[in-house]
């Protein structure tokens, strides 16, 4: 079984940490990394991709550092950057067989698997179009596609579901899921549901540091008895929010349900309840989420 493996891995830009002392561990299942805008988390990906070479630590491939391993350890890998590059006036099609060749496919195996990854993400119709004629959603299909051209052992997926509507996110989860039975499948995110339902493993990252790794519900057990409901009028559902951190707020008659993380009870009628991931975030991520909303 492949072992991927981060052994305090440090990346500095100037006197930016980007990735400080992360150390974890991947073998085969979905890995969500979860993170608010700089994180760290498209460095810690351009690292494991050994597109960036760490300042600190070892990445090890069945316990052989990755930079030593070089084209070998390539092979193995399908990766999919934020912003993929590709050749507007390309078809889908002619793209991915272009890619093929760049990852050194025999012509008739790119053709064979060409077609099977257009129908995989659901491009068939579209093959014979331009790219540059695509939607939003569908060039990041394309993209989830090209990175699984040779087959990767190690998928490595930047913001995959950026740009993908509802129904293309659910597409998406069951192809990743479906693919990453004895491989291993890292994708990164900053939206909790697209890693809720098909990460076997959450990472959850913040300013470089990785705060937690484990299942979702072992990560979510991190705020086990401090999320509360409750249901208040509405001047004091403002004052609540004002208040707390809040992870929903519905209007329900002329009352107001809300949804409070705090580790103090946040008033005689709120009732605890079982977290969440989304909870979790919220918590970790909170002035994050009071910057962008
Ligand atoms: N090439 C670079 N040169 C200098 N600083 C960089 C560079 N790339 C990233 N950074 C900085 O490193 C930190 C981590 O950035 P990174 O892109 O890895 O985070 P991220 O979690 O992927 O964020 P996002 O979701 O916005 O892409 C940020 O402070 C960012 O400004």
């Amino acid at each position: 079984m492949l072992e991927l493996k981060l052994d305090e891995v440090t990346k500095k830009y100037k006197d930016n940490i980007a990735v400080n002392h992360i150390s974890a561990a991947f073998t085969h299942g979905v890995y969500g990394l979860l993170g608010a805008n700089g994180a760290g988390k498209t460095t810690l990906l351009r690292l494991l991709c050994d597109i960036l070479r760490p300042d600190e630590g070892k990445i090890l491939c069945n316990g052989r550092p990755i930079d030593k391993l070089g084209a070998g350890y390539r092979r193995y890998m399908g990766y999919l950057p934020q912003d993929f590059g590709f050749y507007p006036d390309f078809t889908a099609e002619r793209f991915l067989m272009y890619m093929a060749a760049l990852k050194a496919l025999p012509v008739s195996e790119a053709k064979r698997k060409t077609q099977e990854l257009l129908a995989m993400v659901g491009l068939e119709e579209n093959s014979k179009k331009k790219i540059k004629t695509l939607s939003g959603g569908m060039v990041r299909r394309l993209g989830i596609a090209q990175a699984m051209l040779n087959d990767p052992e190690i998928l490595i997926l930047d913001e995959p579901t950026s740009g993908l509507d509802p129904k293309e996110r659910i597409r998406f989860r069951n192809i990743i899921s479906a693919f990453s039975r004895d491989r291993i499948v890292i994708l990164s995110t900053h939206i909790v549901s697209d890693v809720e339902y098909i990460a076997d493993e959450i990472l959850l990252m913040k300013g470089g540091k990785l705060l937690q790794q484990g299942s979702v519900e072992n990560v979510a057990r991190q705020v086990q008895g401090w999320v509360w409901e409750l249901a208040a009028d509405r001047e004091e559902a403002e004052a609540l929010n004002r208040r707390y951190a809040v992870s929903s707020l519905k209007n329900q008659g002329d009352k107001t349900a809300l949804r409070i993380i705090s580790e103090d009870c946040p008033a005689p009628e709120a009732v605890s309840v079982p977290p969440t991931l989304e909870d979790v975030y919220l918590y970790y991520f909170r002035e994050e989420a009071d910057k962008c909303c």
